[in-house]
C-alpha cells in the first residue's frame, strides 16, 4: 500500500528536529527527506544528512529542471524537497516526513491534499527565545531576524491539521506518533488495507 506524506512545521527553536528524531526512533517505517539548501553549512552540519548542500546556481538549475515537489525561499535561503525524495519511497509503501516551512506545505497540499500537516508551537515565547540561544549557534543579529520569522511563521499554524504544544519533550514526542498512529486509522488507509477482510464479512456466507 502507498504511504502516508507528514509535513512538519515550526517556528525555529520550537523543537521541530529533537522531536522529528525521536519520532524517527520509534518508526521503522518513516523516511526523513533531507531537503536540497543554498545556505552554507553550520559546524557540524554533514552534506546530505542535513541538507544536502549546493550553490544558489544549482538550486536554481534544479528549480529550471523542474526537481522540486516544492521549494521556498526561507530566512533568505533557498530550500527545497526534491521530487526524488518523495515519491519513491510513497510508491514503495514508507510513509515520508517533510520538515518544511509554512510556505512549501502550502505547495505540498495543493499537489496532495492527503497530507498530514502538524504544526509544533513552543509554549511561550521567552521558552522560544531560550531554546534558540541554547544552541549558540548563532550571532544576537541572526536571533532577532529568527524570532521575528517565527512570529510569521506561527502565524500560519491554522492551516494544518494538528496542533502540537511542545512544552514537555516525551508528551509532545507522544502527541506526534498518535497524529501519526490516528491518521493510518483513517478510514481510506483502512479500507485499502483490509480490502480483502472487509469484503469476506460482508459476503453473505
Ligand atoms: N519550504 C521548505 N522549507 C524548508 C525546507 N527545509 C527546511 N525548511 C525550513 O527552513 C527553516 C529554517 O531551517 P534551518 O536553516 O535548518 O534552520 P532551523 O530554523 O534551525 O531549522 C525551517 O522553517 C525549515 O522548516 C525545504 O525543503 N522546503
Ligand atoms: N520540550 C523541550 N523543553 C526544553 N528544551 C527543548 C524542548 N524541546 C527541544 N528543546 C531544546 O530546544 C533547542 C531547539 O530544539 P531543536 O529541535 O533544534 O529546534 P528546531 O528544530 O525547531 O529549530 C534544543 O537545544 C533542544 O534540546
Amino acid at each position: 500500500m502507498r504511504g502516508t506524506l507528514y509535513i512538519v512545521a515550526a517556528p525555529s527553536g520550537a523543537g521541530k528536529s529533537s522531536i522529528v528524531n525521536a519520532v524517527l526512533k520509534r518508526d521503522p517505517n518513516l523516511r526523513l527527506s533531507i531537503s536540497f539548501t543554498s545556505r552554507a553549512p553550520r559546524p557540524g552540519e554533514r552534506h546530505a544528512e542535513h541538507y544536502n548542500f549546493v550553490t544558489a546556481a544549482e538550486f536554481e538549475a534544479m528549480v529550471d529542471a523542474g526537481d522540486f515537489f516544492e521549494h521556498a525561499r526561507v530566512h533568505g535561503d533557498w530550500k527545497g524537497t526534491a521530487r526524488q525524495s518523495v515519491e519513491p519511497q510513497l510508491a514503495s509503501g514508507h510513509d515520508v516526513l517533510l520538515e518544511i516551512d509554512w510556505q512549501g506545505a502550502r505547495q505540498v497540499r495543493s499537489q496532495l491534499p492527503d497530507a498530514v500537516s502538524v504544526f509544533i508551537l513552543p509554549p511561550s515565547r521567552a521558552a522560544l527565545e531560550e531554546r534558540m540561544r541554547k544552541r549558540g549557534q548563532d550571532s544576537e543579529e541572526v536571533i532577532q531576524r529568527r524570532l521575528a520569522a517565527a512570529r510569521e511563521e506561527m502565524s500560519h499554524y491554522g492551516e494544518f491539521d494538528y496542533v502540537i504544544v511542545n512544552e514537555v519533550f516525551e508528551v509532545a514526542v507522544a502527541e506526534m506518533c498518535s497524529v501519526f498512529t490516528a491518521s493510518r486509522l483513517r478510514k481510506d488507509a483502512q479500507v485499502a488495507r483490509h480490502a480483502r477482510l472487509i469484503t469476506s464479512l460482508l459476503v453473505d456466507p
